[in-house]
C-alpha cells in the first residue's frame, strides 16, 4: 500500500475567463471548480484511479478542511488525517486568455507534535511506501520530512521543493524536481535532458535511489542504478498544467507497484501527466492506456 503525507492540503479553486487579466477590473467568470487538493492528495486520488492501493494522510482544519475530507470520501479515496486548529488553505488558478495564473496561500500552522500524530497513523496504516509531497505550512522545516521518513520501515518518496529537497538528510527511495527544482537543488544549469541526467545523478547522490524529473515540453527523465530512461511529451492541448507532476509520479508508482520495469513506468507517468494538463483543475481525468514506447535510454 502507498499512503500519501500532505502537510499542507488545500482547495483547489479553478476559473476560466475568457479574456486577459488587468488590474482595478472587475473580472466576473461564470463557474468555479472546486477540487480536493495538495499534492499528496493528488498523488492518491491519482494512484486509486489506476487501481493501487494508497490511503490518503496528512492534516485538515476547519470548513475547508472538511470540505476535503468529504470530497475525497464522496470520490472513494481513503484518508486519515490529523485535524488541526487553523483552517486549511484555499488555493486557486485563474486560467485567462494572458496566461495561467496560480496563487497559493501558505497554510495554516502545523506543529511537530501533528508530525508524531501523523507519524503514528503511518505505523498503524503500515504502508511499504510513503509519499511526502506539497510545501511545507508555516511551524515546519524539512526535519518534519525527514522524522517521517525515519519512523517506519517504510520506504519514502518525495516531492517538494528543490531547496528543500537540498536540506533532506534521511534516505530516500526516490524524488521528483522539475527542472527548476533540479537546478535549485544542485546549482546546475539544466540546458538539455542531458545535463538534466547529470544533475538527477549528483542528486542521488545525496541520499536519493532514484530522481524523476519533469522537463515540460521536454518530457521526463528517470534516473536510477540501472541509468537513465526518457520518454518525450506527448502532443496535447494545454488546458491548465496544475497536478501534472503529481500524475506523473502517480502513473510511475502506480506501474512500478504492478511490477512495470523503468520505461514502462516512465511512460505511464507521462501518459497520465498528459492527460491531467488537458483537464481544468485538480480533478483526475479519464486516464488512457499507455501509447506505444516511445521511452529512450539517455
Ligand atoms: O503550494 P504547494 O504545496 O507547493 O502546491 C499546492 C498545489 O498547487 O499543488 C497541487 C498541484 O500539484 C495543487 O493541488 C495544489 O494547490
Amino acid at each position: 500500500m502507498i499512503a500519501t503525507v500532505t502537510l499542507n492540503p488545500a482547495v483547489d479553486q479553478t476559473v476560466r475567463t475568457d479574456r486577459p487579466l488587468s488590474p482595478d477590473e472587475v473580472i466576473r467568470v461564470d463557474d468555479a471548480q472546486f477540487d480536493a487538493g495538495g499534492k499528496g492528495i493528488n498523488v492518491s486520488k491519482y494512484l486509486t484511479a489506476m487501481g493501487a492501493e494508497t490511503v490518503a494522510t496528512g492534516v485538515v482544519g476547519g470548513f475547508l478542511g472538511r470540505f476535503v475530507t468529504e470530497r475525497l470520501a464522496a470520490e472513494g479515496i481513503e484518508s486519515r488525517f490529523v485535524d488541526i486548529d487553523g483552517t486549511t488553505r484555499l488555493n486557486s488558478t485563474v486560467l485567462a486568455t494572458d496566461g495561467e495564473y496560480k496563487l497559493n496561500q501558505r497554510g495554516p500552522t502545523v506543529s511537530a507534535a501533528e508530525i508524531d500524530a501523523i507519524a503514528e497513523r503511518l505505523s498503524s496504516l503500515a504502508p511499504e511506501t510513503v509519499v511526502v509531497a506539497g510545501s511545507l505550512p508555516p511551524g515546519l522545516d524539512t526535519d518534519a520530512i525527514d522524522r517521517l521518513a525515519e519512523a517506519g520501515p517504510w520506504e519514502t518518496v518525495v516531492d517538494v521543493d528543490g531547496p528543500l529537497l537540498a536540506d533532506l538528510d534521511a534516505d530516500y527511495a526516490l524524488c521528483k524536481p522539475n527542472a527548476p527544482e533540479l537546478e535549485a537543488a544542485t546549482g546546475r544549469t539544466i540546458e538539455d535532458r542531458e545535463s538534466a541526467v547529470d544533475a538527477a545523478e549528483e542528486l542521488r547522490a545525496t541520499g536519493f535511489d532514484r530522481v524523476l524529473a519533469s522537463l515540460g515540453a521536454d518530457g521526463a527523465v528517470l534516473v536510477t542504478d540501472d541509468g537513465a530512461v526518457h520518454q518525450p511529451a506527448l502532443d496535447c492541448e494545454v488546458v491548465d498544467t496544475v497536478g501534472a507532476g503529481d500524475a506523473l509520479l502517480s502513473g510511475v508508482l502506480a506501474a512500478v507497484d504492478a511490477g512495470a520495469d523503468e520505461a514502462v513506468a516512465l511512460q505511464t507517468g507521462v501518459v497520465a501527466a498528459t492527460a491531467a494538463v488537458s483537464t481544468p483543475g485538480t480533478n483526475v481525468p479519464e486516464l488512457p492506456e499507455p501509447a506505444p514506447n516511445g521511452v529512450e535510454p539517455v
